[in-house]
């Protein structure tokens, strides 16, 4: 049987509505399913780790980024596949995977049962499927999550305002930082560094492609760092990132590497997957190959 986890509050309450047509379909079809609804942040974790030992045939979210970010990290190992219908404010673990953005396709692909094995990420001791982003876009995400943007925008269905409008308010206070890094056995330092985005799919913040070139099963990360520029030299270069263009920006560097390890001379918040994990000193590391996405 599949068992469903409904974040309610996914897309300012889009999920629920998602929800409803999901379920008529699964009724019609006579698939066997059970639901559970999210009571509180974090709770899709405890949800999942009293899933997995139920044998279900697969675990299906409905919900956002922030919702498969908790599913995966109460996983704990277990080959259970995930499925999602995508119904959150920004949705890019779907963009990145080709997953529909229409309930309605997402659930057949799922019903499909052709499973894809992926790669994910670890910083500190949260696991992130789509990227960890550090500095700046840590900061942005920390605003984004109290934000009342966020509701209004994921109503309209436009994702990458709410990041956008904060991006503004943080532009205004925010300094870059120095930073050292070790990527796998290099060691390398960076002035005046505003970003790291360290990613194992191309998107963040509703549609925005700061890697454009990662993928989810290469055992590797696609890291892009943003540095020494001015704030109006970073606007400039803004517009760039949602075709990915942004890399061919001198301000810009991108490696390539399987494990980091970052310390900073002031404090960098991080976000993985749109939540906010901490701040730095941060150690990242590949996962190859370890979670099955239907
Ligand atoms: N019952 C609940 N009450 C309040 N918050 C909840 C509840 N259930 C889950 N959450 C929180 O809802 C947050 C948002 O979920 P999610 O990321 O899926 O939606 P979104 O922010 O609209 O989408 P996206 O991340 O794709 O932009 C998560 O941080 C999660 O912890």
């Amino acid at each position: 049987m599949y068992h469903f986890i409904v974040n309610q509050k996914s897309g300012s309450g889009r999920a629920l509505k998602v929800w409803y047509h999901v379920e008529s379909i699964l009724w019609e079809r006579e698939v066997d399913y059970e639901v559970s609804f999210t009571q509180s942040p974090n709770h899709a974790t405890q949800l999942v780790q009293q899933i997995i030992n139920s044998k279900v045939k697969a675990i299906i979210i409905v919900g956002g980024d922030g919702t498969v970010h908790e599913v995966i990290n109460g996983l704990q190992g277990s080959k259970t596949p995930l499925g999602i219908i995508p119904a959150g404010s920004g949705n890019d673990f779907c963009r990145g995977m080709g997953i529909p953005s229409h309930y309605k396709e997402a659930l057949e692909r799922i019903l499909k049962n052709d499973k894809k094995l992926i790669d994910v990420g670890r910083i500190n001791d949260k696991i992130f499927a789509t990227i960890a982003g550090i500095g700046f876009d840590g900061k942005i995400a920390q605003v984004t999550s109290t934000s009342k943007f966020k509701r209004l925008f994921s109503v309209i269905k436009i994702g990458s305002i709410p990041y956008i409008l904060n991006m503004f308010k943080v532009l205004l206070y925010y300094k870059p930082i120095n930073v050292n890094l070790n990527i796998d056995t290099n060691h390398v330092k960076h002035e005046k560094v505003w970003l790291i985005a360290i990613a194992n799919t191309p998107f963040y913040a509703g549609g925005m492609k700061i890697c454009p070139e990662a993928k989810n099963n290469d055992d590797l990360f696609d890291i892009c760092i943003v540095k020494g520029v001015s704030k109006w030299g970073l606007l400039r270069i803004f517009p760039s990132v949602f075709k990915g263009k942004h890399i061919d920006h001198p301000a810009v560097v991108t490696y390539k590497g399987k494990s980091l390890k970052i310390v900073s001379s002031n404090p960098m918040v991080a976000h993985g997957d749109g939540e906010v994990i901490g701040q730095t000193p941060f150690n990242i590391k590949v996962l190859p190959s370890l979670i099955y996405i239907l």
